[in-house]
């Protein structure tokens, strides 16, 4: 635990004494700010955001910009060259460090101005009360998180995060969760002590207090309302923050792909200089004055434009798939994580089913039609509904009650439900799969010895008959209990969502009721209810399948249903894995099996999360698609967590991925969008490494067989800039469709044995063309060709360059690759005219380059086809894994 203690006093301070005192002092009241007061105070305390998450500007970040790791390296190889006053080459690197650093901060910009435009798109909601003027009564509405001031009244439901710092004016049965401040996972209890905080709590850490909720907290169940008392930077999250640091995350794919190999090639570069001075000491004899072409060699090594590079692709993939308005992609790397994912779960309500229950059937303990259970589920759904105040109206329970309306209009017994009066609800929560209604039975007398309050309970059958001792008002057995599960089994298994309901009356009370007064009930009867299968599911799960992603269920409903539903999708379900049995595994018997199944029921926040992570265990790369807030352990857990934007808070804001409706179409098209900004990076390293390998083993023989530097700095330098900007037209590369059939990982060890094998035939390119070069240069004088021969290969290279560009982009699907991209086209056409004219043209001289006789020409040709064939033969027999 962390924060300032200035946050902690002015948190503790504002809701100190009882909640009359603190709303006095803040001047508000229960019925919330009059607007115009809140205008004014939002002027006065500003806005409620918080400190950390404002964008960097444009020079801040920019001065940031050289610890990327590339840089760093090409600063030290500067530093050196300076050390020795290479000045040529200092200043060459000093160019290439600019360059980068100015195109990766405009890059990171623009991708940061407009993911803070989605953001906007995706603002949190406060629910607050407020009134027109001092008079009118309050309304509650929502307001952006960051117009809240201290003194509005917020109300708080399962999913919200907490907005501010609350003194809190009423609960039922709220808890929450401080994990963000506390690490702590276990949900917290909250209460208002009517006379006040008293000495509950810590007189040191506000979190002890029970009758305070903060900032960046969320409601796991119950709900209640508040009066803020600190925003903004005051708040005890803004205090913690700077030294409690963001969420950590274990390494995801994208660090183990793209960071893997921008190190391991670091490691590379920083070998290299001391390679080549030991070997030209020890075969020329020379000593330290080797030292620039050292670091020349080094920094041809450097792939540095690679983050630009990721960047771009990934700003690029993202802005598109968001001008569809379809998927908003909130970390950048999530994208390179969501086209690597194999396995995809998801949770059964709303994604697989269309989540708009319809009454299918009520009947009786003797399995006959009975309308009465309806009644009664009506009575548990009224008041559960009514009187837990949840921020969207559970489905189950809407269903319920239209179904009881109809059959109340229709004069059938069913209806009459509304005559109790609810006097309290336990509702359904994570983990907790059921519902109490706690009503007064009509026409009883409110204050009499003979009162008597009923429990209306309804609930997966499972837990409902647990907890039952009677069925229709006969002792309920274990014969019998198994029989009634069993029945539920059968209607399950018909695809159908199956609630049991049970009641029990008992003698009146003023305690609040809790679950474990949910006892000795009398089985009344199941109500089940037909969720049809969502239109696009089945297409959708057999793209999923096309394009190499395991879809797995895990799901909070019955096994029956669940197996059902997907079978009706084409999807096999297999053996069902209930949450039981996952909770009797240990974790590498967990993995072994999750691998092998494909429907997980029954499952509490808790299995998902287990279930997710043994998968990631075992190697796969796992996206979680849910909504509720008994998603939000998986969400955490996975790779990638994915949310449609109505889920509740506290998910869409774990979530890396966001999809404007619950749609598995859509996330497929997110899928294969991540491919493709893979595919793009994966490209560049394919091309540029391949290149500057060869390159570096041509330079290392040249300057070990020539007595003059092969390449003079200004000419790596201008090579560098030309081959730099060339391969930025990668970024926007069009990868063929089929390249996107399998999930997109870039594998190091492949990149690596692709790029030795590249290299080396880049390299025979460039030693036969000092062949070539050797012979067409043979009558001119020491000075002249070595002019001639910076020429011939300065040409050569920008040349190969551009063969490379054309024929390694598209990996081994060039086949199907059709037309190049327009990008593509320009910068390799851009680099062959450079390559020819520029040592022709009057900046050859300065650069030390000469004109060439045109039998070099007629040779360079010879060699270029030669080469551009065994490089697309190599190609078309190379088979690489995904993505490389
Ligand atoms: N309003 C309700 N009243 C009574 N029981 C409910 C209600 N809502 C859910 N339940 C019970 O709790 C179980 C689990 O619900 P939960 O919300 O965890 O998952 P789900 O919505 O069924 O499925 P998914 O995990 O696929 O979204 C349900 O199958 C049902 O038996
Ligand atoms: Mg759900």
């Amino acid at each position: 635990m962390a924060w300032a203690p200035e946050a902690r006093t002015a948190a503790v301070r504002g809701a100190d004494g009882t909640t009359l005192e603190v709303l006095r002092a803040l001047e508000s009241g229960p019925r919330g700010l009059v607007e115009e007061e809140a205008e004014e105070r939002l002027v006065r305390h500003g806005e409620n955001t918080f400190p950390g998450r404002r964008p960097d500007s444009w020079p801040r970040r920019f001065a940031r910009s050289p610890r990327d790791p590339f840089t760093a390296v090409l600063l030290v190889l500067g530093l050196v060259s300076a050390a020795v006053a290479a000045w040529g080459t200092a200043c060459v690197i000093a160019v290439l460090v600019l360059v980068s650093c100015v195109l990766r901060t405009t890059g990171e910009h623009r991708a940061d101005r407009s993911a803070a435009a989605l953001r906007d798109l995706l603002a949190t909601t406060a629910t607050v009360r407020r009134r027109a003027t001092a008079a009118s009564p309050p309304l509650t509405r929502e307001l952006p998180v960051d117009q809240l001031v201290p003194g509005d009244v917020v109300l708080l439901a399962p999913g919200d995060v907490v907005p501010a710092d609350l003194r809190l004016l009423r609960t039922t049965a709220l808890t929450v969760h401080e994990a963000t401040l506390t690490g702590e996972s276990a949900p917290v209890e909250k209460f208002v002590d009517a006379d006040g905080p008293g000495d509950g709590g810590s007189p040191v850490l506000p979190l002890g207090h029970p009758h305070l909720c903060f900032q960046g907290s969320s409601v796991v169940s119950g709900n209640g309302s508040g009066v803020v008392v600190a925003t903004g930077a005051r708040t005890v999250l803004s205090g913690a923050l700077p030294r409690a640091g963001g969420r950590s995350r274990p390494p995801s794919p994208f660090d183990r792909s793209v960071n893997g190999i921008a190190w391991t090639l670091i490691r590379f570069t920083l070998l290299t200089a001391p390679l080549v001075l030991i070997v030209s000491a020890l075969l020329r004899g020379r000593g330290l004055e080797t030292l620039p072409f050292a670091v020349a060699v080094a920094v041809g090594l450097t792939p540095e434009m690679l983050p630009v590079v990721v960047t771009t692709a990934l700003a690029r993939g993202a802005a598109l798939l968001a001008r569809d308005g379809e998927v908003i992609v909130r970390r950048l790397p999530a994208l390179h994580d969501l086209g690597a994912v194999d396995v995809l779960c998801v949770d059964k309500t709303g994604t697989l089913t269309e989540d708009r229950p319809v009454l299918a059937l009520c009947e009786g303990p003797d399995g006959r039609a009975n309308p009465e259970v309806l009644r009664w589920a009506a009575v548990n759904a009224l008041w559960t509904l009514h009187l837990s105040e949840l921020p969207v109206p559970d489905a189950l329970d809407e269903a319920i009650l239209d179904a009881a309306e109809e059959a109340a209009g229709e004069g059938a017994p069913g209806g009459g439900f509304e005559e109790f009066e609810g006097l309290e609800a336990l509702p359904c929560g994570p983990g907790r799969r059921l519902s109490t209604a706690v009503v007064r039975p009509p026409g009883d007398p409110r204050f009499a010895l003979a009162a008597r309050h009923t429990l209306v309970v309804k609930g997966a059958p499972e837990d409902v008959l647990d907890r039952c001792a009677q069925a229709g008002g006969a002792e309920l057995g274990a014969d019998g209990r198994e029989r009634l599960a069993r029945r539920a089994g059968e209607l399950a298994a018909g695809g159908l969502r199956v609630l049991a309901v049970a009641r029990a009356t008992r003698p009146a009370r003023t305690r609040p009721y809790t679950p474990a007064d949910e006892r000795d009930l009398d089985f009344v009867g199941f109500v089940a209810l037909s969720d049809a299968p969502a239109p696009t599911a089945a297409e959708a799960l057999a793209v999923l399948a096309r394009h190499g992603v395991d879809v797995k269920v895990l799901t909070g409903d019955h096994p029956g249903t669940a197996a059902r539903v997907c079978r009706e999708l084409g999807l096999a379900p297999g053996e069902v894995v209930t949450g039981e049995r996952i909770d009797a595994l240990a974790d590498a018997e967990l993995a072994r099996l999750a691998a092998r199944t494909t429907v997980f029921a029954r499952c509490a926040p808790e299995h998902k999360a287990r279930v997710v992570r043994a998968l990631r265990a075992a190697g796969h790369t796992t996206g979680f698609l849910g909504d509720g807030v008994n998603d939000l352990a998986a969400t955490v857990a996975a790779d990638v967590g994915i949310c449609p934007r109505d889920g509740v808070d506290v998910v869409r804001e774990a979530a890396d991925v966001v999809l404007a409706s619950k749609d598995l179409t859509a996330l497929d098209r997110a899928i294969v969008a991540g491919r493709r900004s893979t595919g793009n990076i994966a490209a560049y390293l394919r091309i540029a490494l391949s290149s500057n390998v060869g390159n570096v083993i041509a330079m290392l023989v040249a300057g070990l067989l020539l007595p003059f530097l092969p390449m003079l700095p200004a000419q790596v330098l201008v090579q560098n800039l030309c081959f730099d900007a060339a391969q930025l037209a990668l970024a926007f590369d069009r990868p063929a469709p089929g390249a996107h059939l399998r999930p997109a990982l870039l594998r190091p060890r492949a990149l690596l044995r692709f790029v030795t094998g590249f290299g080396l035939l880049n390299a025979v390119a460039d030693l036969a063309t000092f062949g070539v070069l050797a012979l067409a240069l043979r009558s001119m004088g020491p000075e002249e060709g070595q002019f001639a021969f910076h020429a011939g290969w300065f040409t050569e290279n920008l040349l190969t360059q551009a063969l490379v560009m054309l024929l390694l982009r598209s990996g081994r699907h060039a086949a199907e690759g059709g037309r190049v991209p327009g990008p593509i086209r320009l910068a390799t056409a851009a680099l062959a005219v450079v390559g020819l004219l520029l040592p022709l043209s009057p900046l050859g001289p300065p650069l030390s380059m000469t004109p060439l006789p045109p039998l070099y020409y007629g040779l360079l040709a010879l060699v270029l086809v030669v080469y551009g064939l065994l490089l697309a033969a190599a190609r078309a027999r190379q088979s690489s894994p995904s993505g490389v």
